[in-house]
């Protein structure tokens, strides 16, 4: 099993959206995508997905079964938390018995042991973005695809999605392909850090991250960050231009 990108390009109309893109994800590891709005990390999810085909080059997916949550949870308004989560299983020809148990177990392992007969609207957007992770998992997905899952939520509910995804990876040995824009996030939930930039989107730099996952302490993210953004290629496609640069 493995996720491969080879010399992949994606042009849409006229406009060329990702270039010679290489990049693999192994079995267990997660990866995580930064870089600049528009640079294409969507796209690369997309192509990841099977949703879009590679202008050339290949996409190799060869991961069985693969979940996918984006920013927003989209949740279904009229059913309930563990409808919601079992959504995938249905198409999947599972019986309703079947469905209904593996949500509820799947319930418990997001945290939401409590919330079974919640419309999403009842839900917290953290609370919503968690019935999302489970009903990605619920189709026993191994590798997760995740679009800026958390980017909406405040602090404490993002740091809380954090940690079932880390547990998720740590634990059970998920495989995770992960876009976000928060570096300090990236460097907390992946084995690699992936940077994206350019028009048409590159990879311009690469970071495997040897420190184990219980060691990356806040203060540790923080300066590995930091440590990150003093080279020069993610500085500059990344966070700090200035105006005067951005013009130049
Ligand atoms: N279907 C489409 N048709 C035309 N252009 C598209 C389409 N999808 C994406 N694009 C363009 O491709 C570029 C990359 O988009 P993409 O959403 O992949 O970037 P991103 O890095 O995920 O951005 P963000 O961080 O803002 O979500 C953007 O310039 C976008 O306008």
């Amino acid at each position: 099993m493995l996720l491969s990108f080879e010399n992949v390009s994606l042009t849409i109309g006229t406009s060329g959206i990702l270039a010679d893109i290489d990049m693999t994800v192994a079995p267990g590891e997660s990866v995580c995508l930064v870089g600049p709005s528009g640079c294409g990390k969507t796209s690369l999810l997309r192509l990841a997905a099977g949703v879009v085909e590679a202008s050339s080059g290949t996409v190799n997916n060869r991961f069985g079964a693969t979940g996918v949550v984006f920013q927003d949870p989209r949740l279904l308004p009229w059913h309930r938390t563990l409808e919601n989560i079992a959504l995938g299983l249905k198409s999947r020809g599972v019986g309703r018995r079947e469905r209904l148990a593996r949500a509820r177990a799947l319930a418990s392992k997001v945290g939401l042991e409590d919330s079974h007969d919640c419309f999403p609207h009842e839900l917290s957007g953290g609370m919503q973005q968690r019935v999302a992770l489970a009903r990605a998992l619920a189709i026993e997905a191994d590798i997760l695809l995740l679009d800026e899952p958390f980017s909406a939520l405040d602090v404490g509910l993002r740091a809380e999605g954090q940690d079932l995804v880390e547990r998720l990876v740590v634990d059970q040995g998920m495989s995770a392909l992960i876009v976000t824009h928060d570096l300090t996030e990236a460097l907390r939930l992946a084995h690699r850090v992936v940077v994206v930039s350019g028009h048409p989107g590159r990879v311009v730099f690469e970071h495997c991250v040897g420190t184990p996952f219980h060691q990356r302490s806040p203060a540790w993210l923080y300066e590995q960050a930091g440590h990150l953004l003093r080279q020069e290629v993610v500085r500059k496609s990344f966070l700090f231009q200035r105006t005067s640069e951005r013009m130049s």
